[in-house]
């Protein structure tokens, strides 16, 4: 892969894919792990004197602008970040788009706004993406590639535009794939898997990999219930991925013949309703057991003992992967199995990666200090998937 410094950028239009796919809660950022990751890659490019525009999606708006996905809140953060302006596009190939671009000078930021507000970023359609790419690749002369946690998208911005311009890979992305390297190779065991989350279809797949690379593998969050379904109990009106049951009752059973330990858990907090999660306001929330939810109930976190088990099966791994919180975090009353599984990590001596935008998010907003884990990722379903050893659009592109 061509690094920064095999392009020209002094005075060059260069385009920055960034994965600024930031927590919000209305325009305030909670958590901004994602967007310090960007700024030695742009601080560096600005330095060297380029024009630089970076772009990103946020969420998953379903190819028109709405409001509350708008990167506004990330450019002025952005700004802080690096100490300098970032002037702020208000489309993505528009009239704002043009004249922001067209208004910088060298060492100069400007930031679009999001991506996935043009139906050509994430369409399957080949000559839809192209198109838009075509437009994207108007705005610059280089192109870089850093958002690592959006590389296993084959989207306009990711995948087709570099194939339009000269490109090369940014630090961070150098950094990511460095270090999950390491994962792929003689990995040091035991090693636990512990996955959890709610992009439960997009992570289920990756377990069939799982099976034959990792010793133990944990499950939690919304993958969960999935597989309790898989074994016959009642999930009430927990998150379940119902087509993929029988893929998961095939796991369960490979795992078996494999001796890959599957641990699931054994208890559940269920609450009545989904949480307010911008009022925080307490939940009614209660223990129950793992294998008969009852119905109007759904599981938004690991139980206690579920806790204790988890510590456990993590306290003697010499390599752990944590992708994905193992509850709904962000409510102070649904945060206790995610926090355990963060505090067994740090308390025990394997080498441990946490990937994922939430995940890293939900450790650093649970008060642990980054230093504690061997690698905190960028991306979640982008590691998973490297770690799968698929051919990833965003890294492949940048390989050419
Ligand atoms: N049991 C659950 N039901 C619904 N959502 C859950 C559950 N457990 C965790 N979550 C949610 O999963 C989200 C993170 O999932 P995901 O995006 O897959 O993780 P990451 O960004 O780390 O890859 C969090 O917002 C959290 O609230
Ligand atoms: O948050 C992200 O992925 P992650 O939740 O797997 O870490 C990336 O920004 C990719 O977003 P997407 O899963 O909507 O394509």
């Amino acid at each position: 892969m061509q690094t920064i410094d095999d392009l020209q950028v002094a005075g060059q239009r260069v385009f920055v894919r960034a994965d600024l796919n930031v927590p919000l809660d209305g325009e305030t950022i909670t958590d901004d792990g994602r967007i310090r990751a960007a700024v030695p890659t742009i601080t560096r490019l600005a330095d060297a004197g380029a024009k630089v525009i970076v772009a990103s999606h946020l969420g998953r708006p379903k190819g028109a602008p709405e409001p509350k996905y708008s990167l506004a809140p990330v450019a002025r953060r952005l700004g802080e970040l690096l100490g300098r302006p970032v002037a702020f596009a208000t489309d993505t190939v528009g009239d704002s788009a043009a004249a922001t671009v067209a208004s910088l000078g060298g060492g100069q930021v400007a930031l679009l706004e999001n991506l996935r507000f043009n139906p050509g970023e994430t369409s399957k359609d080949d000559a839809e993406r192209g198109a838009f790419a075509d437009q994207l690749a108007a705005l610059a002369d280089a192109y870089v590639g850093d958002g690592f946690g959006a590389v296993h998208r084959r989207h306009a911005s990711v995948y087709d535009l570099p194939a339009r311009l000269p490109h090369a890979a940014g630090g961070l992305i150098a950094t990511e794939v460095g270090v999950l390297r390491q994962l792929t190779d003689d990995v040091s065991r035991p090693y636990a898997v512990a996955l959890g989350g709610a992009k439960v279809s997009d992570k289920l797949g990756v377990i069939a990999h799982l099976l034959e690379r990792a010793d133990r593998i944990l499950i939690g969050g919304g993958m969960a219930y999935t597989f309790l379904k898989a074994q016959g109990h009642e999930v009430g009106d927990s998150l379940l991925q119902e087509d993929q049951i029988p893929a998961v009752q095939g796991y369960l059973e490979q795992a078996k013949e494999r001796g890959v330990e599957f641990v699931l858990p054994v208890d559940v907090v269920a609450t009545k309703e989904f949480p307010d999660l911008s009022t925080k306001a307490p939940v009614e929330a209660s223990v129950v057991s793992a294998d008969a939810i009852p119905a109007g109930l759904m599981g938004l976190d690991i139980g206690p003992e579920t806790r204790k088990l988890y510590a456990a099966k993590l306290a003697d791994a010499a390599t752990v992967f944590w992708n994905g919180p193992m509850g709904v975090f962000e409510h102070p009353d649904l945060a206790e199995g995610t926090r355990a599984v963060a505090q067994a990590l740090v308390d025990s001596s394997a080498f441990s990666v946490v990937g994922g935008g939430d995940s890293a998010a939900a450790v650093r907003i649970l008060g642990f200090d980054e230093a504690a884990f061997g690698h905190i990722s960028t991306g979640g379903g982008a590691s998973l998937e490297y770690l799968e050893g698929k051919t990833l659009p965003g890294l492949a592109a940048l390989e050419d």
